[in-house]
């Protein structure tokens, strides 16, 4: 699989061959292939349990048990966002920002990074004291402060309501649209994935069982024709047929 080049060129910055994960008998990541290119937004769905997080963590260098014959090829430069934001409680915001960031420049840096993300003026603040989606916000621009090549985001939306989801969704097209990074977003959201994504993934039985280019002109509008086409075509992937669950 993987052959997609999406129109965009230059050497994959992510490249995955044959990458195998077991949890004792169970084998969850069963020879998985996977490129991202430079800059490209992929979006990666599948049931639960399917090795959503377990992909990511591997890309991410977090998991030191990934074999298979293949390679793991990832940039040196990357950044997690997880569901939670995961910021230090007793480090202000600004501080949170530019943990372990050992440059000259940095608290400018972070103050730039805290601007992007719409957070000015709340640099001295505690996590404490700002919302579920400040906090997020303070977790990206953590990541981005440190420029990645690659952002690794596992449900980074999860957690918040509907309203703040959907200023999220802008916030990181924008973001993504400025620094460039290529990005891996773990979603169960199938419009979330339309929505942002240049390319799909559908993650099953331990390999990428469809991979589909999102063709749908930005800003995407979920009623557009082609959107709907796409949404049905992966929640077929997803076994979520749109077949009424109760009798009519
Ligand atoms: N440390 C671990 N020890 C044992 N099994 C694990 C471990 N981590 C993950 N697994 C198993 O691997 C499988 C894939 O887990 P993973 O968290 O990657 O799924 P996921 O697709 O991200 O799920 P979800 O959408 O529910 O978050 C699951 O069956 C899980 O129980």
């Amino acid at each position: 699989m993987a052959s997609h080049l999406g129109g965009l060129s230059g050497a994959p910055v992510v490249r995955v061959e044959s990458l195998v994960r077991r949890f004792g008998p169970r084998t969850v990541l069963d020879g998985l292939s996977l490129d991202i290119e430079k800059g490209e937004f992929v979006a990666l769905l599948g049931r639960s349990g399917s090795g959503k997080s377990t992909l990511l963590r591997a890309l991410a260098d977090l998991d030191d048990k990934v074999s298979g014959s293949g390679r793991l090829e990832t940039p040196d430069k990357k950044s997690v966002v997880f569901q939670d934001a995961r910021l230090l409680p007793w480090k202000r915001v600004l501080e949170n920002v530019v943990l372990g960031l050992d440059l000259p420049d940095a608290a400018e840096r972070g103050r730039v990074a805290l601007e992007e993300v719409g957070l000015s003026g709340r640099e001295t603040a505690w996590p404490v004291e700002l919302s579920g989606g400040e906090q997020q916000r303070v977790a990206l621009a953590r990541s981005l402060v440190r420029d990645p090549d690659l952002l690794l985001a596992d449900e980074p939306f999860g957690a918040l309501d509907a309203l703040t989801r959907l200023r999220m969704h802008d916030l990181l097209r924008q973001l993504c649209a400025r620094h460039q990074p290529a990005v891996l977003l773990v979603t169960h959201d199938v419009d979330e994935a339309v929505t942002l994504a240049d390319r799909v993934l559908v993650l099953d039985n331990g390999a990428i069982a469809a991979d589909i280019v999102i063709d749908v002109p930005r800003p995407r509008d979920h009623g557009d024709r082609r959107f709907g086409e796409i949404r049905s075509e992966l929640l077929r992937h997803l076994g979520l047929d749109t077949k009424p669950l109760l009798p009519i």
